[in-house]
């Protein structure tokens, strides 16, 4: 008997039984295997991400608890590098009364697909005090405008639009270098002022570094010197001071401890609440005069107008946007940087070879004159000390996206609602995507010596996307001036203890920043 050929005539009784049994088997087999493929295709259900479980009634708030839970937010770092070990490159944290669900994510590639994938208006979960304060407390000034910080959706959108354009163009950025470079020169001063008869620096050196960048911002948001670091700062300016401290001090309390303030109004809340409105009144009265002196001179916008200049100009009609931009460059500009400053320092302070060439570095391109853009293109070792630290400590290291569609990550459907948070931090320490990521080598940032291409998501300190950081120019003129700056004026060591890093709310070494600051030559 000839062997069937024709599909039809598979299944007919002519065929012999050996056959057909045969052919049977093969269906089977085949059968299986698609089935198998679909179900290696099909993502797995959320409930089966692997994570701490939640207890009943309890879910996993308890953890969070003092004393009888284990997991500490200021010590999220170690907690992210626990739950990788435990669970994997996925981590579900589920049932957190009172707030959505987090899911850990430590894979660059699916971070990569999770930024990739976001629409138009990407959520990034806010600071619920601040968003309390813009849309309920103050809701009669902000209703209409939010600005970027604790806003979203549509209202988020259209404030970054006005906006961005202006804060993202490298030549504007670029007006301030000058300015920028006088606060350095200040700071470096203030040093010397400060310092005790060991050449260290007080307890309380943060806030010396606060006020720096406060300075900073203020020239930037405000147009104005406010002369923090110097003797000439007026009553507004150490009230504008205290206020932005004040601030700082209660977002702690507020965001990383049980928000109490949510049922009664705290001392905590007050604090904040007074904080705010003062920085609010402040701010506004600086933008008030710039708008008075653009209405009398009757100005048009010009190549070097400044950036509130620029975003007057283009809200003539509505001037709440610059007052509005102005504090949240206020509220994210100065704790962000600060900590930067605090964490390249102290990485500078432990690694004395680095710093030496580093200042071999600033000392050539600098030769104690001014600096200038072409300058600071030349100080690629500066840079690649920056991003080093920037990625084995990330000062933002909760950065994350709200899911606004159910998504597929790492194999599982993961619900629309739930907070993605990116473990940055876990990933640019991790073997897996850096050679020696224990190591501080700035190095490895050097074209000249770039053996290996980094995955571009595994080290993300500004964000990345729509929402990515509005002052990053900035945020690197002004790191790359002071650090430039101080190295070049001084030996920079840390004698103390060594400090541990934590989070309050950024990432960054906590304890008394008592450096040492020797100097190396005369006084500028
Ligand atoms: C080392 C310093 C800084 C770091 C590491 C940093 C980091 C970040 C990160 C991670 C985000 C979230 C991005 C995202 O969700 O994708 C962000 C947002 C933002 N940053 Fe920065 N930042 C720094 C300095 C600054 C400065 C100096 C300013 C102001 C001049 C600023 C203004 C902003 C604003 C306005 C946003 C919100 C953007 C939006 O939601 O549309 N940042 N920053």
């Amino acid at each position: 008997m000839e062997p069937a050929a024709g599909g039809e005539e598979l299944g007919q009784a002519s065929q012999s039984p050996q056959l057909s049994l045969h052919l049977n088997m093969i269906m089977r087999r085949t059968l299986c295997s698609a089935v198998s493929d679909i179900g290696a295709v099909l993502p797995k259900s959320y409930q089966k991400v692997p994570g701490p479980r939640p207890l009943p009634l309890l879910g996993n708030n308890w953890r969070f608890l003092p004393y009888i839970g284990q997991y500490k937010l200021e010590e999220i770092d170690k907690l992210s590098l626990m739950l990788r070990s435990r669970y994997g490159r996925i981590v579900r944290i589920s049932n957190l009364l009172g707030r959505p669900d987090m899911v850990f994510l430590y894979d660059p590639n699916e971070i990569e697909k999770v930024f990739r994938g976001e629409d138009t208006l990407p959520y990034r979960p806010s600071m619920p005090s601040l968003d309390y304060y813009k849309h309920q407390l103050r809701k009669d000034f902000f209703s209409d405008i939010g600005g970027v910080i604790a806003t979203h959706g549509e209202k988020w959108h259209q404030f970054r639009t006005k906006v961005q354009h202006a804060l993202l163009q490298p030549r504007i950025a670029q007006l301030y270098l000058k300015p920028i470079e006088e606060t350095a020169n200040e700071f470096v001063n203030r040093i010397r002022d400060i310092r005790n008869e060991n050449n260290e620096v007080p307890d309380d050196f943060l806030n010396e570094i606060h006020k720096w960048s406060l300075e900073s911002i203020a020239k930037i948001a405000l147009d104005a010197r406010l002369g923090c670091l110097t003797p000439d700062g007026s009553q507004e300016t150490q009230e504008l001071i205290d206020a932005v401290n004040t601030f700082f001090k209660n977002v702690v309390i507020l965001e990383l401890k049980i928000p109490f303030w949510r049922v009664i109004s705290t001392r905590t809340w007050k604090e904040y609440v007074e904080a705010l409105d003062t920085i609010m009144r402040i701010v506004y009265k600086f933008v008030s005069k710039t708008l008075d002196e653009l209405k009398n001179k009757n100005n048009e916008c010009k190549e070097d107008s400044s950036l509130l200049q620029r975003v007057l100009y283009e809200n003539l009609d509505n001037p709440k946007v610059a007052v509005i931009l102005a504090l949240d460059l206020f509220l994210v500009g100065i704790d962000t940087t600060s900590a930067a400053v605090s964490s390249i320092l102290y990485q500078l302070s432990l690694h004395q070879e680095i710093q030496n060439m580093l200042y071999e570095e600033i000392n050539r391109v600098l030769q104690n004159g001014p600096i200038d853009m072409k300058k600071l293109d030349q100080m690629v070792y500066l840079k690649a000390c920056i991003k080093e630290t920037l990625r084995m400590y990330p000062v933002v290291i909760g950065n994350g996206r709200c899911l606004k569609k159910d998504t597929v990550v790492c194999g599982y459907t993961i619900p629309k609602g739930t907070q993605i948070v990116f473990q940055h931090h876990a990933i640019s320490n991790s073997e897996e995507y850096f050679d020696d990521p224990n190591v501080y080598k700035p190095e490895r940032w050097l074209k000249k010596q770039k053996k290996k291409q980094y995955h571009p998501f595994a080290t993300l300190p500004f964000g990345y996307g729509k929402r990515m950081c509005l002052g990053k120019r900035f945020a690197d003129l002004e790191l790359q001036c002071l650090i430039a700056k101080i190295i070049e004026t001084y030996k920079v060591e840390f004698k103390r203890k060594l400090l541990d890093y934590s989070v309050h709310p950024m990432y960054m070494p906590h304890g008394p920043l008592n450096f040492k600051y020797t100097e190396r030559k005369k006084k500028t």
